[in-house]
């Protein structure tokens, strides 16, 4: 596979190179020491990747001459906490790393969460590098800068907006990834087309099944094609504060409220965000006329993708008291990502009667098995 090279160019901060291809993990060293010339690189993964991945990372950092440590957290969304954020600050603390240490992120979009948001406290900030492994982590969250962890109460409800150095996306690490993650990074695949363009949603329709079927070119060219529309997005509006970022949480508003209430790690978080997208497009149609035509080619692409609707709801005033830690909220009020047409979206504020009435209808939905 050939290495597509995408630049993410970010007002006061430096761009930086998202590289995509086949067996890049065994070349992370010199392409990091392109832009980086630390004595030490800290490996942060996880239980799964660690014992496939790390070994050929750390072997590349070493021939690029960096002395390497690593860290492995356990797998899965519990991790983004404070307790573990606190065990790696205390152990990067005990090894008396300095702020001259460069954090290397290997794993899915939790790994990449957690590390950034450590690199992003720690000596009130240390350079990191995005190594995603999971197709979640390569189409979305390695890019862009969000980090975060998880509170109780809520979604990556502590974080920061952090930057990497760069972003090495090996596309031959995804044979292993299994078919669950498989369709939640396929989730954010078809937010971002949805957001996107005609041009892009087209193409994934007819795509789909190929990408479900992992055809090694349509998935290198759905890294690419996601990767290229986030880019844009963030070089637009790095911090979420001019009005164009908030697309990127299309599906998220009930999306994270679904993960929070189900119990962090019940479903995946691309499950809970293809859920938040048919919910997103429902109420679309009663506050901003999103077409029926919409709804239902939304829905053929996402079953396409290996995501069915949910078999799980709860009560719709617990989802709504959940929905207003949500980030969007402003003045208590909902606010959605909601498409009036594929590729032209618009940030609504919904009062919490008509969201009460949509997710109760969402419920009964459930409860009565009735596929609209
Ligand atoms: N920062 C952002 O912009 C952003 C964007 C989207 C999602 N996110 C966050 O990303 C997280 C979800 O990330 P995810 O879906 O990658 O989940 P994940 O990081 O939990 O990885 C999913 C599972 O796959 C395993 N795994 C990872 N790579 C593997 C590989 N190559 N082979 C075998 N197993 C592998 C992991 O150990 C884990 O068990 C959520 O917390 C979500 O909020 C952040
Ligand atoms: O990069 C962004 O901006 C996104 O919103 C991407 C989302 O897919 C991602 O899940 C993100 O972590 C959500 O952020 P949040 O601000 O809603 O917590
Ligand atoms: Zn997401």
């Amino acid at each position: 596979m050939a290495v597509a090279r995408i630049v993410v160019n970010i007002a006061n901060a430096p761009s930086y190179d998202v590289r995509i291809g086949g067996n890049l993990v065994e070349k992370l060293g010199g392409y990091l020491r392109e832009v980086n010339q630390s004595d030490t690189a800290l490996v942060i993964t996880d239980e799964n990747v660690g014992p496939l991945y790390l070994a050929a990372a750390k072997a590349s950092l070493v021939d690029a001459g960096y002395r390497t440590l690593d860290i492995t957290v356990p797998a899965g969304e519990g991790s983004k906490s404070v307790a573990v954020s606190s065990e790696i600050w205390t152990a990067m603390a005990d090894l008396k790393l300095g702020r001259d240490v460069l954090v290397v992120a290997l794993g899915g979009g939790v790994v990449g969460d957690l590390a950034g948001f450590v690199a992003a406290t720690y000596m009130r900030g240390v350079a990191f590098a995005q190594v995603p492994t999971t197709l979640l982590a390569m189409v979305d969250s390695s890019v862009g800068g969000k980090t975060g962890i998880n509170l109780e109460q809520g979604k990556n409800l502590v974080g920061s907006f952090k930057q990497p150095i760069q972003v090495c996306a090996s596309a031959s690490v995804l044979a292993t990834l299994p078919e669950r993650e498989w369709a939640c990074g396929c989730a954010e695949i078809a937010k971002s087309a949805v957001i996107d363009s005609d041009e892009f949603f087209f193409w994934l329709t007819d795509a789909a099944e190929a990408l479900a079927a992992r055809d090694e070119g349509v998935v290198a060219e759905a890294i690419a094609r996601s990767v290229v529309f986030k880019a844009n997005v963030v070089a637009e509006d790095e911090t979420e504060s001019r009005g164009v970022r908030e697309c990127l949480n299309y599906g998220h508003t009930l999306g994270h409220a679904i993960e929070a209430l189900a119990g962090f790690g019940a479903f995946s978080h691309g499950a809970a965000v293809a859920e938040g997208m048919r919910f997103a497009a429902r109420l679309g149609a009663a506050c901003v006329g999103t077409p029926t035509d919409l709804i239902f080619a939304q829905d053929e692409l996402l079953d396409a993708l290996g995501l069915p609707s949910l078999d799980w709801s709860a009560k719709p005033e617990e989802l709504l008291a959940a929905m207003k830690g949500d980030k969007k909220v402003r003045g208590g009020h909902l606010r959605f990502v909601l498409p009036r047409e594929v590729g032209l979206w618009e940030v609504v504020e919904v009062d919490d009667e008509t969201v009460l009435e949509h997710l109760g209808a969402w419920v009964r939905s459930k409860e009565t098995q009735i596929v609209q």
